[in-house]
């Protein structure tokens, strides 16, 4: 199992554990909106570092949204294999092609 795969599962079973002893728990008992936030925030974090170009700080703050959408997405009840599949249906679909043969 991957650590993509192994985070997800601890988060999908740290949803029901105390807040007072899991972050998990203690997100997800803000509710989506609080969790979505986060996600932006993390985001936000993660574009000021690539301008700086502190590819340390990228890292990290990559690792923070990466773990925040995973909370977010056990939120929703959808997976990294949701995910996984809506990229795999996009596999040697050109972005530019895509974008090209929108109708609206
Ligand atoms: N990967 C992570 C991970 N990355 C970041 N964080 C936490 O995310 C929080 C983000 O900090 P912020 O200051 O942005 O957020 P905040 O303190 O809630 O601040 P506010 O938004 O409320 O102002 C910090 O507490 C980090 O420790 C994580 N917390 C947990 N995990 C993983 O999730 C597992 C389960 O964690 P628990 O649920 O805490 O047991 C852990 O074993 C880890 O594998």
């Amino acid at each position: 199992m991957d650590t993509l795969d192994a985070l997800e599962q601890t988060i999908r079973q740290r949803r029901a554990a105390d807040p007072e002893t899991s972050y998990v728990a203690k997100l997800t008992a803000r509710g989506r909106a609080k969790i979505a936030q986060k996600v932006g925030e993390e985001a936000v974090e993660t574009v000021i570092a690539a301008i700086a170009d502190d590819r340390a700080g990228m890292v990290s703050e990559a690792a923070d949204l990466m773990f925040h959408l995973l909370v977010l997405l056990a939120d929703a009840g959808l997976s990294l294999d949701d995910v996984r599949a809506e990229l795999a249906r996009r596999e040697g679909l050109s972005g530019l092609e895509e974008k090209a043969g929108r109708t609206a």
